[in-house]
């Protein structure tokens, strides 16, 4: 079986973080492994508190899991502090990981800082570089750019700005900018490609940019090219916030699980 890991925050409330990427993994037939970076007390209507996991833990639990079990594809979320985004980046090299998928998580909808901001640079200078795809959305990659972002061809530009950090592939995340369609748009440093789909009128939609890029990890785990591994996590993602559920009292989550009930 294809093994994937997850590298992010937990979500109490099961929508986002590590539980999403695993329900993910494990809807799309992957093998799904998991290193925590920080626990959140979270819901569908907020984040109530946040308790980071030591840098130290977090370097403990990846050897771990690279000295027996190797991941074909490895998925970063939340990674809070600049401390953590150097352990990680210095595992990232150290067993030489495939197919890191990086979504640079830094604000919850309920607008929660998951990313303390004096972090960013790290990301920047340590992360991005290590990774082989990062998945921002539009208010990610304007603070990664720290340029505004109101159409496609914005999107184009911050695109081009995030490639030039260092990173081979830049998916930025349409779902955000004020137009009718969710289009995201991938670079490759040369040519552009566009993944559109009917925006779905729902408020439930707690962990869409989780289980979007544990989708894409999944498919690049199970061997498809980064172009067709979007394709496949986008078709996943619209009908997950089409079969959205709603649970709790504010931003419903996903179903992960409309392909079997
Ligand atoms: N209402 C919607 N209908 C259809 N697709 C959507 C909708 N909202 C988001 N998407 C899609 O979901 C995926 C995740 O994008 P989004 O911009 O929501 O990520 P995100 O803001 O990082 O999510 P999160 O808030 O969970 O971190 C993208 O493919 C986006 O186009
Ligand atoms: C732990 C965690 N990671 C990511 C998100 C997405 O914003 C969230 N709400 N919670």
């Amino acid at each position: 079986m294809k093994t994937g890991l997850t590298i992010a925050g937990s979500d109490s409330s099961g929508g986002a973080g590590i539980q999403a990427d695993l329900k993910t993994f494990s809807a799309l037939g992957v093998y799904g492994m998991s290193v925590i970076t920080a626990i959140t007390a979270q819901n569908t209507v907020g984040v109530q508190a946040v308790e980071e996991v030591s840098g130290n833990m977090v370097g403990q639990q990846i050897d771990a899991i690279f000295q027996d079990i190797p991941a074909d594809a490895v998925k970063i979320g939340m990674v809070s502090s600049a401390n953590i985004i150097q352990v990680i980046a210095d595992k990232v090299k150290q067993y030489n990981m495939k197919h890191v998928v990086l979504d640079t998580v830094m604000i919850s909808k309920s607008g929660c800082h998951l990313l303390k901001p004096e972090a960013i640079e790290a990301l920047k200078k340590y992360l991005i570089p290590s990774a082989y795809i990062v998945t921002p959305n539009i208010f990610e990659a304007e603070v990664l750019t720290e340029m505004k972002i109101r159409t496609i061809e914005d999107m184009q530009s911050a695109a081009r700005k995030i490639y030039e950090m260092g990173v081979p592939y830049v998916v930025v995340k349409g779902g955000h900018l004020e137009q009718q369609d969710c289009v995201d748009i991938l670079y490759d440093g040369s040519d552009f490609r566009y993944y559109s789909t009917n925006r779905i009128d729902t408020k439930n939609t707690h962990g869409t940019g989780c289980t979007f890029s544990a989708a894409i990890a999944s498919h690049l785990a199970l061997g498809k090219s980064v172009e067709d591994s979007i394709d496949a996590a986008k078709q996943y993602i619209t009908k997950a916030i089409e079969k959205s559920l709603s649970l709790g009292n504010g931003v419903g989550p996903t179903h992960h699980f409309h392909e079997f009930y």
